[in-house]
């Protein structure tokens, strides 16, 4: 482990032969061994980038290596670019492509993914909650999705919510909602410690945390950093944070830091030794200047002009040699040998405890539940999405019902029966879709941060969502079918009105299973905007109405078969029209059978009953899609050592 111990700095020179601290920690203190709870070493990552057609593999970490002990809080420092956050990412298990190589032991073992994930946190830089729900609230969902039922009552999870409120010093907060843009809540510290909160609930034994005081003042930034030290101490549990120069008091807060510069260790060992380790190889700090600014200061690329750009690049890699000198001093026993590195010594003294632990998920039904229980809260709480989904179907209602007013039985009548059923058909599509996943694009970003710790199954995240959508559209877009029938008098028959109703709301159900296609395969959401719209309008000129199909080219003709709209549309105008008989308004009398207008818009293709099988299938086709997309897109590849 390159890692200076307590002592190795005591008489200001570096390099003595000391017993190495790979085979035993004491920095708890003298007769006290701190249980290893990560090791790594050599961690190496590499990406390939492309620059001007060429390929070049890049290495953003070179051979680090280190350890931490329970009980401690470390800090990653270095300067923009150093590689804080992928070292972070490889060692809470969140590196994403690439290539990773080295070793990441958990107490001693290597790790076991799903058990590593739940007995370890990560608080990720942004804190991506539910902006309506309030601190308690948002703690009483994490505690009740990541405590396990069968060890913590109701009762029991609303007190470990109430011990980290009080832990973290929120109950001014407690009924405060998060907040975001839009609507003021929390203030960023509070945000921050809820964020830190949500994954403390689970006691977990390690805690990773992305920059937890960016965007803080100074207080604020000292009292997150106070609060995780604090709760390492007397939990016995350990911390790993990135932090950006922090402060001369918040520096002094960490038992140890490592000084990453171009994915280079430059320092790896306890924070009240790292002054005199520099001052031994020539760069003393001043003694009023903060140590962190300094150390940033040193490890920095200095890309003012090319000469600084040499000199500060010589710089780096001499902090860097000096390092692995010292730290290959360190692994020598005092007798010269070389000794066992703690990264293997840990093992055969913890075994394989990392993958023993056996957990038990909460029922699938107990996830469901909650789920739908904060879904329906947010959107009961989202006013300007409840109130838009109320009112724009009684608007379009009112518009289209009077628009086409109190429908004749003449010749004219045909074209603006037509014109309200198709109506009725884009009302189950645009008026649902954009707005639904506008939601569903913010809430899956929670969604798969949640996922990243196993808080539930993607399964019953997916089948909540399905509870919560398909009503909101049924349930809205039903006064508009209502109205619009009444008023502009589409033909009254009680059996007519009780086959359209359930057409409409297919249309509406295999419009949501289209929204989940594109919110889980698209991140973007002015992408999705732009795909689905030309994906839409495609399915609306296909219905039927603007292009015949005895016409169409037959190598588009074949897209009404794949398009719910033209089923939807053609069900709903047999329905409406196929037993009809329109009255010439002008001219010789004459008569126009409903039956003979269907035939010449070709949309008697199937009869009611086979478009509503065919609408019906289209949806399955999506719905399945859409939950392989959600679980394909939602789990990242994550590489482990
Ligand atoms: N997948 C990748 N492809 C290409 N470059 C990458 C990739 N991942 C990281 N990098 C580069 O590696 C370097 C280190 O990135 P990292 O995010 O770890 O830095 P950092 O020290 O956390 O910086 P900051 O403090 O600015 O967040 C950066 O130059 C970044 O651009």
């Amino acid at each position: 482990m390159y890692e200076l111990d307590g002592n190795s700095l005591s008489d200001g020179s570096v390099g003595s032969n000391k017993p190495s601290p790979y085979t035993s920690d004491k920095s708890g203190g003298p007769g006290l061994e701190r249980e290893v709870v990560l090791s790594w070493k050599d961690i190496e990552y590499k990406v390939t980038t492309k620059a001007n057609k060429q390929t070049s593999v890049k290495t953003i970490l070179n051979s680090v290596s280190g350890h931490i002990n329970a009980g401690e809080i470390i800090a990653l420092i270095g300067s923009s670019g150093a590689g804080k956050t992928t070292l972070l990412n490889a060692l809470s298990g969140r590196i994403v492509g690439g290539q990773l190589t080295g070793d990441v032991r958990f107490q001693g073992s290597k790790r076991n993914p799903t058990s590593f994930k739940r007995l370890t946190a990560y608080v990720q830089q942004d804190d991506l909650m539910h902006p309506l729900l309030s601190v308690e609230e948002t703690l009483t969902y994490a505690a009740k999705f990541r405590l396990q039922n069968a060890a913590y009552s109701p009762r029991q999870k609303a007190e470990r919510v109430n011990e980290v409120i009080r832990q973290l010093r929120l109950e001014a907060a407690r009924n405060t909602r998060i907040g975001n843009a839009a609507t003021r809540g929390v203030s960023g510290g509070e945000r921050k410690r809820v964020s830190i909160g949500s994954e403390l609930l689970t006691d977990p034994k390690l805690l990773f945390l992305d920059e937890p005081t960016s965007g803080l003042d100074s207080n604020s930034s000292e009292m997150v950093v106070e609060l995780v030290k604090k709760i390492s101490v007397e939990q016995n549990t350990a911390a790993i944070m990135t932090i950006h120069q922090p402060n001369a008091r918040i520096f002094n807060l960490f038992d140890k830091v490592i000084l990453l510069s171009q994915g280079s260790v430059v320092y790896f060992g306890p924070t009240s030794k790292s002054i005199s380790y520099f001052g031994s190889i020539g760069y003393q700090c001043p003694i009023h200047e903060n140590p962190a600014d300094y150390f940033v200061d040193l490890m920095t690329l200095d890309y003012r002009s090319e000469d600084l750009l040499a000199e500060s690049k010589k710089r780096v890699n001499n902090l860097v040699e000096r390092f692995i000198v010292y730290s290959s001093q360190l692994d020598m026993h005092a007798d010269g040998k070389p000794s066992k590195p703690l990264h293997e010594s840990v093992e055969s003294s913890y075994g394989t405890i990392a993958n023993d632990v056996g957990f038990k998920k909460n029922s699938w039904v107990s996830e469901y539940i909650t789920l739908l229980r904060r879904d329906w809260t947010n959107i009961y709480r989202d006013i300007y999405y409840s109130t838009s989904q109320t009112l724009q179907p009684i608007a379009m209602c009112l518009m289209i019902g009077f628009m086409f007013y109190n429908l004749k039985h003449d010749d004219l009548s045909i074209q603006n029966r037509l014109g309200v059923v198709y109506i009725i058909t884009v009302q189950a599509t645009f008026p649902i879709f954009m707005p639904q996943i506008a939601l569903f694009v913010d809430d899956l970003v929670i969604a798969v941060r949640e996922q990243s710790s196993a808080s539930y199954r993607f399964s019953t995240y997916y089948v909540s969502k399905m509870s919560t959508y398909v009503p909101i559209a049924l349930v809205c877009n039903t006064p508009f079918y209502i109205g619009v029938y009444f008023i502009s008098r589409l033909d009254f028959d009680a059996r007519k009105f009780f086959i359209g109703l359930p057409v409409f709301y297919c249309q509406n159900i295999v419009t949501v299973g289209l929204m989940f296609i594109f919110g889980a395969s698209i991140k973007s959401i002015a992408m999705i905007y732009v795909l689905s719209t030309a994906v839409i309008t495609s399915q609306l000129l296909f219905s039927g109405l603007f292009a015949n199909f005895r016409t169409v080219t037959d190598v588009l003709s074949w897209v009404r078969w794949i398009n719910p709209i033209y089923y939807s549309f053609s069900a709903l105008a047999q329905n409406e029209m196929s037993d009809m008989t329109f009255i010439c308004s002008a001219g010789p009398q004459c008569n126009k059978a409903g039956k003979d207008v269907l035939n010449s818009y070709s949309l008697d293709g199937f009869n009611i009953w086979q478009d509503v099988l065919m609408l019906l299938l289209n949806g399955v086709v999506f719905y399945i899609c859409g939950y392989l997309l959600l679980r394909w897109k939602g789990t990242p590849k994550y590489l482990w050592v």
